[in-house]
């Protein structure tokens, strides 16, 4: 091997820092070859048996397919292939050549020789592992706490900040669960702002989606820690109070609508929006109630405090 190739070749990766000597007339034994720029070296889910080590060029690495970001870069002297060769399996990456790249070819047989003859290669393929090991513990980490952010981003309403309608299908019915097991009784307050097309048209979408968040703070502001809170849609705020009867549910439903009423809107609104006002409906949790069927008669409820003149809370009969 030329000797520029072999002092780059023990700066870096498996034959970093050993006597190379020891190592030589297994080394000349290698084959050695040229891959193009863009060929694929390894295939997931292919046979290996081969170690290749970069003597020239760069390797990419790719975990989910060639759409996916790159996960390790390999240059002169780093390996590929050592996982499939040590532990028989199929390869688990994707490995692909950066630019034109020359690769040495380490037969299983013989990466089996070269631990037997040099500590240094052994500990060396040893620290690549554990270096591995470690960077594919850090993308678990990163690609976990990703997906708990996308989880969250996904549950979570961007306007308000409120939980949506896609958490609450879940949540809720849990929480009615809960409480059909303690035989304790539950009650859903549906919320809707008033006239608030209207508010729209007079004040503009930017100040109505000021006030839809002051409101929906308001609200998950006025309820105890049990209580769960979700936006419906549109103006409309679902609330589920677990173990609350009618009456008690019935007050904290008017406590809401005060809450809203005494809002103060001047500095959002530049005065021009005095008072915003919601209707409520509530509904108890009957016999083998569903949440559809709690959330439909806290809507009928709802819509007969609006047709009453709004601004007022109404128990589903
Ligand atoms: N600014 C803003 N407006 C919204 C948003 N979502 C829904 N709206 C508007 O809310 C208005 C709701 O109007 P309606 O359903 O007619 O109800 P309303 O005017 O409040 O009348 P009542 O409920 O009968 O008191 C519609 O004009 C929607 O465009 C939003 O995120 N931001």
């Amino acid at each position: 091997m030329e000797s520029a190739l072999r002092g780059r070749l023990v700066s870096n990766g498996l034959f970093n820092r050993i006597d190379i000597d020891a190592l030589e007339h297994l080394l000349d034994d290698c084959a050695r070859f040229t891959l193009v720029a863009g060929g694929t070296l390894l295939e997931q889910g292919a046979e290996n048996d081969c170690l290749y080590v970069v003597l020239q060029g760069e390797l990419r690495v790719y975990l989910g397919g060639r759409h996916m970001p790159v996960h390790t870069v390999l240059g002169i002297g780093e390996c590929a292939g050592e996982l499939s060769l040590i532990d028989g399996q199929c390869v688990s990456a994707l490995v692909i050549a950066a630019v034109e790249t020359e690769l040495l070819v380490i037969p299983q047989a013989m990466v089996w020789s070269m631990i037997d003859r040099s500590h240094g290669f052994a500990r060396n393929l040893l620290a690549i592992l554990s270096g591995r090991m470690r960077r594919d513990n850090l993308t678990l980490v990163t690609t976990a706490s990703r997906s708990l952010e996308f989880e969250l981003a996904a549950s979570v309403d961007a306007l308000t900040g409120l939980h949506n309608r896609r958490w609450l299908a879940e949540a809720f019915p849990r929480a009615i669960r809960r409480c059909e097991q303690d035989a304790a009784p539950l009650c859903l307050v549906m919320a809707d702002i008033d006239h608030f097309k209207r508010l729209n048209d007079e004040h503009g979408h930017l100040v109505g989606d000021a006030v839809l968040r002051t409101v929906a703070r308001r609200l998950a502001e006025s309820l105890r820690s049990p209580d769960l809170i979700a936006r419906y849609g549109g103006e409309e705020f679902a609330i589920l109070l677990p173990q609350t009867g009618t009456d008690e549910g019935l007050r904290i439903a008017e406590r809401l609508r005060r809450a809203v009423e005494d809002m103060p809107l001047a500095t959002l609104t530049a005065g021009a929006v005095a008072k915003v006002t919601v209707s409520c409906g509530i509904a108890p949790l009957g016999r083998d109630a569903t949440l559809e069927l709690l959330i439909n008669s806290a809507d009928s409820a709802l819509y007969c405090a609006k047709a009453a003149g709004r601004n007022r809370v109404k128990v589903a009969s």
